[in-house]
């Protein structure tokens, strides 16, 4: 089965000194319950650019423009259990967005201290790979899943070169 092929953006803002992301509480869904990153699947037709701009307006209110965007990595999260789970991310960081955020059918975002993320109420996948990606690291992660569904069987990083453009412009088909 192929994997859904799905976008995250982290938006990143300093507040009193301290650096902070938003993040949000699933209220319905794939994760519901769950504080995960903002975004979801992109659509037939749409570049992963394109749907994640729109992913932010509809969950959070936020506009963020395609030029604004940093392409941070990929990761690829794999449920051998349930294969119709996998989906295939791409991960964007994002400093320059317009509007506060607002809650939504689907998130209620929230900014959280990047030295202080709600790592109990994430995946826990999330530690990981989240931290390495607000720090600036770019990489392809692979995040195999237990039977359970839930803890981590395996996590594999790959780097990726500062110049790597990851396929942003790619409309998917
Ligand atoms: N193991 C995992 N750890 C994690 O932190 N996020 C995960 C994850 N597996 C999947 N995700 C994220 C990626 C993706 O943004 C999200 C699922 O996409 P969606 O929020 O779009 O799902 P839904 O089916 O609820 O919504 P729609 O796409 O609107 O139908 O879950």
């Amino acid at each position: 089965m192929t994997a859904a092929e799905v976008t995250l953006c982290f938006l990143l803002r300093t507040s009193h000194g301290a650096e902070q992301v938003l993040l949000g509480l699933k209220k319905t869904g794939f994760g519901s319950g769950k504080v995960v990153g903002i975004g979801g699947h992109v659509e037939p037709g749409e570049i992963t650019a394109g749907a994640i701009c729109r992913e932010v307006r509809e969950e959070t209110s936020i506009t963020v423009r395609q030029s604004d965007l940093l392409p941070a990595g990929t990761v690829d999260f794999v449920f051998p259990a349930k294969p119709g789970w996998d989906m295939a991310t791409t991960v964007y960081l994002c400093r320059n967005f317009v509007g506060e955020a607002r809650e939504s059918d689907e998130i209620a975002p929230r900014w959280y201290p990047v030295s202080q993320l709600p790592e109990a109420q994430m995946w826990a996948d999330a530690i990981h790979w989240l931290p390495a990606f607000l720090a600036g690291e770019r990489a392809r992660w692979r995040i195999e899943m237990n039977p359970d569904n839930e803890t981590v069987a395996s996590s594999t990083r790959t780097p990726l070169p500062v110049e790597s453009g990851l396929g942003d412009g790619q409309q998917k088909s």
